[in-house]
């Protein structure tokens, strides 16, 4: 077992972050490579932070639940696998013990990973009384102060949820925190909130098909909820301004996250903070205050995992690195992200739009495709999900400056072409590049 660290054990850190979530982990156990002394700060008792604990781990977890549902409910007749497969029933209840045990596993191995590389762990809420003092308030109460050189904000954020006096019953809802607790299955959910990218980069509206293209998920495109009605557990109504009234057992906030930098000190010692909340930093993560830096979701640049990460990486780097590596900072651009949808998602680089108002109507060339995958071939009509490739090229050489796919494979598929973009490949050299047969795939490499 990992020590529980309940005082300082130096004088002086290196380094003490607060927050043990993604950009925590990656920042601290880099820092720690180079021999730094370094302790992170993490209010909840277990590490991972949101991504491991609330976000894309156990969302993966139920998004590939559901994909099995659908496959073996609609999937498995087209391949003439006989036998009752209605008789196939998804145990919520002893499924989701199942997960959160799975997510205990990788709050002990972030532990063991810490303990390893000599992060100190220690539990209770960061706050800063200087630049260089980190005050530890103890799930007990308790109080010590962290003195070193360096701080870093990496604390994430945390669910919006509407108050009952802006929306009359929204309390009768759960955001996605509440979502992972919920012990039974609601079978109607009204998710309130649709766009998972917002604070990032939108979506190619070639893209659209995945809010309106399945007749699983009806729409309500521009409603708002105006009220909700029932007792949780039960049958709730929501009530939109459209006049509509949508029974469903679950109502989930979906509506955005705020940055997690209250009641920490910030603004008493001068660093800025955007009016939402999140930090200001400049393009090397750091805050207005000298010494101390920002990563992942609370500085709001690219609410994703990988960039926290990442971003922590490159300044473990840069402070504490050989010298190579003293301008080390993550580049924001052409960051590929996913969208777990059913079919998925996958988008790199500039949208239509963005590329037409940022070189101009002229020098954009689009292409793109739409078509059925090999594997729904098996299968009746209304059963056959759609694949849509969109390249978006510019300039005479036809750069590659955006890749927007929807469909089966969606997920996976992206991270290979997202190193195309990065690496600036022009269209002739996906043509250039023999295709994998039979493949989804294949068509972005043999598009005309
Ligand atoms: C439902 C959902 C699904 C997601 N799916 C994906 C996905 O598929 N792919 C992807 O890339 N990203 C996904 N994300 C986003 C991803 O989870 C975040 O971008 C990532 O976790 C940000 O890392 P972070 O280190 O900045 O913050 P966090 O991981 O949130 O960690 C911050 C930590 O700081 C702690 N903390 C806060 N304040 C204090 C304090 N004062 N003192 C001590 N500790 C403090 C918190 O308890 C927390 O553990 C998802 C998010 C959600 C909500
Ligand atoms: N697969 C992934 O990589 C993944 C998955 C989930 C979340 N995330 C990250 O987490 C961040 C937060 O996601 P999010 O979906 O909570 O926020 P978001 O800001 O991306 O989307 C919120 C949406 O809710 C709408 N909305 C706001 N108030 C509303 C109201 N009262 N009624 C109806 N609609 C309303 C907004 O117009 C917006 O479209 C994202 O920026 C994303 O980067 C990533």
């Amino acid at each position: 077992m990992p020590p529980i660290y309940d005082k300082p054990t130096t004088e002086k850190y290196d380094l003490v972050i607060i927050g043990g979530g993604s950009g925590g982990s990656g920042f601290s156990r880099r820092a720690a490579s180079y021999g730094k002394k370094v302790a992170v700060v993490e209010k909840d008792g277990k590490l991972g932070g949101t991504c491991v604990n609330v976000g894309c781990v156990p969302k993966k977890i139920m998004w590939h639940a559901a994909d099995l549902q659908e496959r073996v409910h609609n999937h498995t007749k087209g391949y003439h696998i006989k036998g009752d497969a209605a008789a196939l029933k998804f145990d919520w209840a002893t499924f989701k013990p199942q997960r959160d045990a799975y997510i205990r596993k990788l709050n002990g191995i972030y532990a063991n990973n810490f303990d390893k590389e000599g992060v100190e762990h220690h539990t209770g809420f960061g706050r800063l009384t200087s630049a260089t003092a980190v005050e530890v308030t103890r799930p007990d109460g308790q109080k010590y102060t962290l003195q070193t050189d360096h701080v870093c904000i990496a604390t994430g954020g945390k669910p919006v949820i509407p108050s009952d006096q802006e929306i009359p019953g929204a309390s009768l809802g759960v955001d996605s925190d509440g979502f992972f607790e919920l012990e039974d299955q609601p079978k109607r959910v009204a998710v309130v909130g649709a766009d998972r990218v917002a604070y990032f980069r939108p979506l190619d509206p070639a893209n659209d098909y995945a809010v309106d293209g399945t007749n699983r998920v009806k729409i309500h495109k521009s409603s708002k909820v105006t009220k909700v009605q029932g007792e949780k557990g039960k049958t709730l109504t929501v009530t939109t301004d459209k006049g509509e009234s949508i029974e469903v057992d679950a109502v989930v906030w979906a509506i955005g996250r705020h940055a997690l930098s209250g009641d920490m000190g910030l603004e008493e010692l001068g660093v800025k903070l955007h009016p939402n909340g999140e930090v200001v930093t400049d393009e090397y993560q750091n805050s207005t205050v000298k010494g101390v830096t920002s990563i992942g979701d609370v500085q709001g640049k690219a609410l994703l995992t990988p960039v926290a990460i990442a971003a922590g990486r490159r300044l473990g780097n840069r402070l504490f690195g050989p010298p190579e590596f003293k301008n080390d900072k993550l580049d924001y651009e052409n960051i590929p992200t996913v969208v777990f949808s059913h079919p998925p998602i996958g988008t790199v680089g500039l949208t239509e739009p963005q590329a037409r108002k940022e070189y101009g109507d002229d020098s954009v060339k689009i292409y793109k495709t739409s078509f059925r995958g090999l594997y729904f071939s098996m299968m009746e009509d209304d059963l056959k999900e759609p694949t849509m490739f969109k390249l978006v090229c510019v300039g005479p050489e036809e750069r590659v400056v955006g890749v927007h796919i929807l469909g089966q494979g969606c997920d996976e598929i992206t991270q290979g072409f997202a190193v195309a973009v990065k690496m600036k490949a022009r269209k002739r050299d996906l043509d250039d590049t023999v295709a994998i047969h039979p493949t989804s795939a294949e068509e972005l490499v043999t598009l005309r």
